[in-house]
């Protein structure tokens, strides 16, 4: 089987890393893209100096620390999009070079932007994973220190989960640990016999 690229995309809370461990747990290759953020932001990390110039307020112990920036970002409506404009292009060549080392089978991406950025055009399939409104907002609120205006605000920068659903060529709720490991089985199942 050649390369299949699967994106897996879903709005804060839906089950995208839990989803993507599930994959990873059947053997298929998984990229994070905000694991590579994280990579971006630590000290010695490609991301430190170009957001540290946007943002020195953000610069902490030779790394980026995220509170600041996420302060940073609710001064001004511009803020975040200069900062995608500086981090996805690092992003976009992180998850490039992991791309390049698979050369066959199934590769997960795990992107919460995907249709966002349009990032669904370089797959080959999407999986939205997705849950009822009241699900996702009390899975949210259930973390320490995620206010109503921090996830009301999170939300307001992701494409509405119905627009998503109408998007994405595969959709699973995330209703179950169980439900979700056999659809991704059956999914991994099917992208092998459909693209062999
Ligand atoms: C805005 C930042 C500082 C907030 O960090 P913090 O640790 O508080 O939140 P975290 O990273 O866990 O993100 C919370 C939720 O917001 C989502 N999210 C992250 N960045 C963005 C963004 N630019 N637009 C919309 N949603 C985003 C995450 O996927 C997650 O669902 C951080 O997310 C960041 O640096 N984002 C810019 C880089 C980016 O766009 N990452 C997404 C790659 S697809
Ligand atoms: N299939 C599932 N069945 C039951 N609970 C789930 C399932 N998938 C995820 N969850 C729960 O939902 C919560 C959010 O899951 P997860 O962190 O994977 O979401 P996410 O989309 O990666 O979130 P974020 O966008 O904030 O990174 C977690 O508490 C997790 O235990």
């Amino acid at each position: 089987m050649s390369r299949f690229r699967l994106g897996l995309t879903g709005s804060i809370g839906m089950g995208k890393s839990t989803t993507a461990a599930l994959f990873a747990a059947e053997g298929i290759p998984v990229w994070d893209a905000d694991a590579a953020v994280h990579r971006l932001y630590a000290p010695g990390g490609m991301g430190v100096a170009p957001v540290a110039t946007l943002c020195p307020s953000a610069l902490r112990d030779a790394g980026i620390d995220r509170t600041a920036l996420r302060d940073w970002i609710a001064t001004a409506p511009t803020a975040l999009p200069r900062l995608e404009a500086v981090v996805h292009p690092l992003v976009a060549a992180d998850r490039d070079a992991f791309a390049a080392q698979v050369s066959d089978g199934i590769v997960v991406f795990d992107i919460p932007l995907l249709f966002e950025k349009g990032t669904e055009a370089r797959m080959d399939a999407t999986l939205l994973v997705t849950a009822p409104a009241a699900l996702q907002r009390q899975r949210v609120l259930s973390r320490p220190g995620m206010t109503e205006a921090q996830f009301a605000l999170m939300l307001s920068r992701q494409m509405p989960d119905a627009e998503k659903r109408a998007r994405a060529t595969h959709i699973v709720e995330t209703l179950s640990i169980d439900q979700t490991r056999a659809y991704v089985q059956a999914l991994i199942a099917y992208l092998r016999s459909a693209h062999a």
